[in-house]
């Protein structure tokens, strides 16, 4: 698998602050992180850091094994560089042509990109109000976490007229 990737992979550097995906868009490439790192980032201004990758950490994988269907296929969040960084970059037509090979590296791609969406272990729950971003905590599990942003919800809709928005970022272990 290894060599199979290595021969594939594109390398390029991102200067400070470039876009390297946009939430939003449709996922046709992985990266690796060679060097240096990357932030995802979202929220007003996209001000929220949800998490900093670094050397060694594999993102952009998630839009590229959910099915095109019900919009699946796009990138979940915005992913910039955090100071120069050194990427190796997979296409998605590349990866799919290994992965044939290596089904056993399919799903535990597929279980990093689950646990990455589903966490429950460390989260950061933000609460985003309008282009405000109210509160900010972190919570030990992601149910307490949700029925705080309930109780914390209910409170406030009489004197905010709306629900604020949750946002919810896991760090992966990617060392
Ligand atoms: N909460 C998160 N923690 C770590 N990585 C994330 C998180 N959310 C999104 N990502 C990564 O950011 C990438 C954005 O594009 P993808 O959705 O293709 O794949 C996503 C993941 O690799």
């Amino acid at each position: 698998m290894l060599v199979d990737m290595l021969l594939r992979l594109k390398s390029i550097v991102y200067l400070p602050g470039d876009f390297v995906v946009k939430k939003g868009d449709i996922g046709k490439e992985m990266y690796v992180i060679k060097s240096g790192a990357v932030q995802v980032v979202g929220g007003p201004d996209n001000s929220i850091v949800f998490v900093t990758l670094k050397a060694g950490c594999v993102f952009g994988e998630i839009s590229l094994l959910q099915s095109a269907k019900d919009g699946g296929n796009r990138r979940t969040a915005n992913v910039k560089a955090h100071g120069f960084a050194n990427l190796f970059v997979l296409e998605k037509k590349d990866l799919f042509d290994i992965l044939v090979h290596y089904p056993e590296s399919q799903k535990v791609l597929a279980r990093k990109g689950r646990y990455v969406i589903q966490s429950y272990s460390v989260c950061t729950f933000h609460w985003v109000y309008g282009s405000v971003i109210t509160r900010h905590s972190s919570a030990p599990t992601f149910r307490g976490g949700l029925a705080r942003w309930g109780e914390w919800s209910s409170r406030n809709r009489k004197v905010a007229g709306s629900i604020p928005a949750l946002t919810i970022s896991c760090s992966p272990k990617c060392h």
